[in-house]
């Protein structure tokens, strides 16, 4: 994130509805024109947030600024935000063109004008410019979202928010739409911020992701620092296949250390975290070393997975397909990783469960 002062403020953000509390306390900084994707599991609060956020909703306590202006006690309908919703919300019996100016009519722009930005509009979405005159019934799903981004444009928001606004749509499309968002995002210069369940979509067009947990976040950084650095159990694990090993005084059981990791690791205990494309099988050498079996192998593609059984627990393994184990099941091997790879958190794997 920048240094400059942020386009909007979370401060001390909390939700209580009756006796439970949706959201926490929770601080957060977005900067001017970021990317921030929010993820974290159903009921984690990702929907009362943004509910906070675009006035649908009020807090119980705390505080949302946008720059210097606290917009918490502002009406929804007189911020100067803007939400996308999942559902689209388009009228489906009028044309694109009086979708997309929808905005601008509410706001007494003359009609050339509004015309004129909605077909600019129509450019930066990528759609044919005679779509202004067709009906939304006639647009397929993608034209429908695209559409629907183009209207949320036309309100020329301050942050445009997006609450899972691709889940409804098929694989392919997603992935189409995904790298469009992504590029429409940096085009625009706008602040995006995006509700999603899915880690994947936040990692391929976030700046950042938060990761919410229980009404509070847990992890709030790039996606290579949250997969590399996790900061604990529940964080590596959602970010994707992970293996832990717990660390006691310094000693990892079952396992072998080189003098460089007894050095690096004396005396200290918690969850070692170790991801599957870390590990390699029958190495030359390495910093961490582990025997076990082969007790499943599964095609991936280009790579290969494997369920190692070792003193360790099972471990799971990524391997190009090049570096494929001759043998199969119950075949023996060796696993080893580097230093480098190991990442240590203070909790212990099973506070996490
Ligand atoms: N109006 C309400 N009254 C009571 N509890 C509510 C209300 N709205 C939300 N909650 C509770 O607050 C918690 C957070 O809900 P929220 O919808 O924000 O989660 P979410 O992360 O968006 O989940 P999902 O991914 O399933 O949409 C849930 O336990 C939910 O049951």
């Amino acid at each position: 994130m920048s240094d400059a002062s942020p386009i909007l403020r979370i401060n001390a953000l909390t939700k209580t509805f009756d006796d439970f509390t949706a959201l926490h306390g929770i601080d957060l900084d977005v900067a001017e024109g970021e990317f921030l994707a929010i993820v974290g599991p159903s009921g984690s609060g990702k929907t009362t947030l943004i509910r906070l956020l675009v006035g649908m909703d009020d807090p119980t306590d705390g505080a949302i600024w946008l720059r210097d202006q606290r917009i918490d006690v502002i009406p929804a309908n007189r911020r100067p935000t803007c939400m996308v919703f999942q559902s689209l919300a388009l009228f489906p019996h009028r044309t694109v063109g009086q979708n997309i100016e929808f905005p601008l009519k509410l706001r007494g722009v003359a009609a050339k004008a509004r015309k004129d930005r909605a077909l600019e509009l129509l450019d930066l979405l990528r759609l044919p410019r005679d779509y202004y005159a067709k009906r939304i019934q006639q647009c397929s799903g993608g034209e429908k979202q695209r559409v629907a981004l183009a209207r949320a444009l036309a309100f020329d928001p301050e942050i445009l928010f997006f609450d899972e606004p691709l889940s409804a749509l098929d694989y392919r499309l997603r992935k189409t739409l995904e790298k469009e968002l992504k590029d429409l995002h940096r085009r625009t210069g706008k602040t995006f911020i995006y509700i999603t369940h899915s880690l994947e979509e936040a990692m391929v067009m976030s700046d950042r992701i938060a990761i919410m947990r229980a009404g509070r976040f847990e992890q709030i950084a790039p996606a290579e620092e949250i997969y590399a650095r996790p900061v604990s159990p529940f964080v590596a694990e959602f970010m994707g296949e992970v293996n832990f090993l717990p660390l006691r005084a310094g000693m990892v059981a079952g396992a072998a250390l080189s003098s460089a990791a007894q050095a690096a690791l004396a005396g200290q205990g918690g969850t070692l975290v170790l991801r599957p494309e870390s590990l390699r099988l029958n190495p030359q050498a390495a910093d961490l070393t582990l025997t076990g079996t082969v007790a499943a192998a599964y095609l991936l593609g280009s790579r290969m997975q494997y369920r190692i059984d070792s003193p360790a627990g099972e471990l799971t393994v990524e391997v190009l397909r090049e570096d494929a184990v001759a043998g199969g099941i119950g075949a023996p091997v060796t696993l080893g990783c580097d230093l480098a790879a190991l990442h240590l958190i203070a909790e212990a794997r099973d506070a996490a469960a």
